[in-house]
């Protein structure tokens, strides 16, 4: 009762009194409200309501409330309705009593405090005195130099060495204009004519640490260009601007823009370069100072050697390198933001130089994106370690035809002719680790063609209609670098069999191919000989097989190759291996692929090492090491197993009846 009554004393406030009304009884009154909370609350509006308060406690209250109403719906004693009214009523009222600027009743966003602080600060400025004056100024050491100098010589009144040396002041000739009497007065504004003069104040001459060279000064006050600051013929002005005597600054400031730099860059160790226009002061370049360089720097550099040789190359480089935004243009806090997208110079450049590619590289790429070109080229051609045909065990008619295809046409195009003209295809099968890619190898080595070696992956792209134009720009390279050979290892990946549900792209790179591989783009008198090897030919397109004229079944070694490939590996062994042992060796692998002698021969040269005591693993010198014994291979013959099973075998000997070349 006693609470009901007091709640109706509270401020007049309709949407409190629905509130106590509903809410109180419904949710207030619930247990575990307690009534503690409710006398606070209580408290607090009759103080607000009595008039007593101070602006500070009415905010205080009113905070309060707003918390108690949060912490009430929080807990479900107040519906979201009640929160609502409640929140907006008390919110209005504390924001009344904090942005009132009447020292009654508002708090004026309690600034009273922060004002009171800032007028009771103690501030000395007002006894802060300059010790210049107009007549000190005149008196002071280097402004007698000065106009000492202005009496005699009238040229400059100062000296090279005191150029751009400032010391907190602004360099710009405005200072000046205030001080002094007329006559000096006059005088100083001569010195100051150049904007770029700056003059220290009892400043020793030629101290370091403030930009006593003028040469080190860091930044020019104002920039005279914008970063590509060419003339309207399309050439940078170079050192059109004021003389800051930053001329060679300005330069590592555009270091893409200033051709001779260009040219400096992309003939690092040879010519002056820029310096013949630039009187000599290229040194002046932090870069062309110390033999620093940027990554992407040394990156082209190596690129230019690398392909010194070639100077279409070197060329579509540079010309990769002028279209490149910003890249090579230095990067800092205080750096010009350069824009991503080209400027109508630049763009104009880079077509320029677009137009000129196809010229430097070859009329018949003409059409293809240089990108593709310099992808095949630096990517695909491969060179590895020297394969002679004597590293190949056995497959005398596999090596004697790839000779006769591969080598003779070579040497003597002009028989190879006609209906003995070599085929445009072989492909290579036979059951894994039995040679088919050391052959590939040994073509590279051997046949003095230009080799391509390629994998399916690196014909495939992720952009659609990419993956055909690296097929086309792989066979128009080719065309160029007659004679040559591309080699396609397990080319099953790139030519299985076209079915209805694979997906285009890499159909459409199939057919590609298959149109080049037939000769539609290929003239009859061009020397381009596809290589494919393959250890699953039943899988490759029918069309493709028949574009793969010469198929040459690569099988498993006889005796007399695993003998020669043990023997190989031996000789570069110490062993003990009599002729005997080697025979039971041989035998004991019968069925065993190339790959599987040379993992024998493995397993066996490590039985000397496992017999090492392992306390003397650390301390035995090489040759102490005991050689390879027959117990060695007996031992290693129990863990090596041969890879290919006899089924899989019985399946390339029928897909070789059927398709293959052999006798
Ligand atoms: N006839 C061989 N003469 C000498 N070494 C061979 C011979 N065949 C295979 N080898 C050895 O086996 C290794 C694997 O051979 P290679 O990679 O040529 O097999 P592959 O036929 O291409 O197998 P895959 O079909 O699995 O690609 C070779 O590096 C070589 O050491
Ligand atoms: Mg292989």
């Amino acid at each position: 009762m006693f609470f009901q009554e007091r709640i109706g004393t509270w401020p007049a406030s309709p949407i409190y009194f629905v509130i106590t009304a509903e809410d109180i009884s419904n949710n207030w009154s619930r247990p575990g409200m307690s009534g503690a909370h409710l006398d606070e609350w209580q408290r607090r509006s009759f103080d607000i309501s009595s008039g007593n308060c101070t602006p500070e406690q009415t905010a205080d209250a009113y905070r309060a409330h707003i918390l108690s109403i949060q912490y009430a719906w929080a807990s479900s004693q107040l519906s979201q309705a009640g929160m609502a009214s409640l929140l907006r009523t008390y919110s209005e009222r504390y924001a009344a009593v904090l942005d009132s600027d009447d020292p009654r009743t508002g708090l004026n966003n309690y600034a009273e405090s922060a004002l009171h602080l800032a007028r009771s600060q103690k501030n000395y400025s007002d006894k802060w005195e300059s010790s210049l004056t107009a007549e000190s100024v005149l008196e002071l050491p280097c402004v007698q130099r000065m106009i000492q100098a202005g009496k005699g010589g009238g040229g400059s009144l100062v000296a090279a060495g005191d150029v751009n040396i400032c010391v907190g002041v602004r360099s710009e000739a405005a200072l000046f204009k205030p001080i002094g009497p007329p006559q000096p007065k006059t005088e100083v504004n001569n010195t100051t004519s150049n904007p770029a003069t700056n003059i220290a104040l009892e400043r020793p001459r030629g101290s370091e640490g403030i930009s006593g060279n003028p040469n080190s000064f860091s930044r020019p006050p104002a920039r005279p260009q914008s970063v590509f600051s060419h003339s309207s013929s399309g050439h940078p002005q170079g050192n059109a601007g004021p003389a800051w005597g930053t001329q060679n600054n300005q330069s590592s400031y555009f270091p893409t823009s200033n051709p001779s730099k260009r040219k400096n860059f992309y003939n690092p160790d040879g010519g002056d370069g820029g310096r013949g226009q630039h009187g000599g002061q290229a040194g002046t370049d932090p870069r062309a100072g110390g033999n620093f360089r940027t990554a992407r720097e040394q990156f082209i550099v190596d690129q230019q050697k690398r392909h010194s040789n070639q100077p279409t190359r070197g060329q579509t480089m540079a010309a990769t390198v002028k279209r490149s935004l910003g890249a090579n243009r230095p990067r800092g806090a205080s750096s010009k933001f350069v824009s991503p997208i080209p400027r109508p110079e630049e763009e104009e450049e880079a077509s320029r130089n677009s137009n000129q590619e196809p010229q430097i590289l070859d009329e018949r790429l003409k059409n293809l994106e240089p990108k593709i070109i310099e992808l095949i080229m630096s990517e695909i051609m491969d060179h590895g370690p020297p394969v002679t045909w004597d590293d190949i065990a056995g497959l005398e008619f596999a090596k004697a035809t790839i000779k006769e295809i591969v080598v003779w046409p070579m040497l003597r195009p002009d028989i190879f002719t006609g209906l003995r003209g070599p085929p445009k295809g072989i492909l290579l099968f036979g059951p894994p680790g039995t040679g088919k890619t050391l052959i590939g190898k040994c073509i590279a080595c051997q046949s003095g063609a230009t080799f391509f070696s390629i994998s399916a992956s690196s014909l495939t792209s992720k952009w659609v209609g990419e993956g055909e134009k690296m097929v086309r720009a792989l066979f128009a390279i080719a065309r160029c670098h007659q004679p040559a050979v591309i080699f396609i290892d397990e080319i099953d990946s790139l030519l299985s069999q076209r079915t209805d549900g694979e997906h285009d792209s890499s159909r459409r790179i199939k057919t590609e191919f298959l149109v080049q591989l037939d000769g539609a783009a290929t003239a009859a008198e061009d020397r381009i000989l596809v290589v494919g090897a393959t250890n699953r030919p039943q899988e490759i397109d029918e069309a493709a097989r028949r574009r793969l004229a010469k198929r040459l079944y690569i099988p498993l070694p006889e005796a007399k190759a695993r003998r020669q490939i043990v023997t190989n590996l031996m000789t570069q062994e110490k062993n003990q291996l009599r002729e005997q042992e080697l025979e039971s060796v041989v035998t004991a692998a019968e069925g065993f692929s190339g790959a599987d002698m040379t993992q024998l021969c493995r397993e066996a040269a490590l039985g000397p090492i496992r017999s090492i005591q392992l306390s003397d693993i650390a301390t035995i010198t090489a040759d102490q090491v005991r050689p390879i014994l027959y117990t060695d291979f007996q031992e290693a013959l129990k863990t090596v197993r041969p890879s290919v099973s006899s089924k899989d075998l019985e399946l390339y000997e029928d897909w070789n009846k059927t398709f293959g070349c052999g006798r």
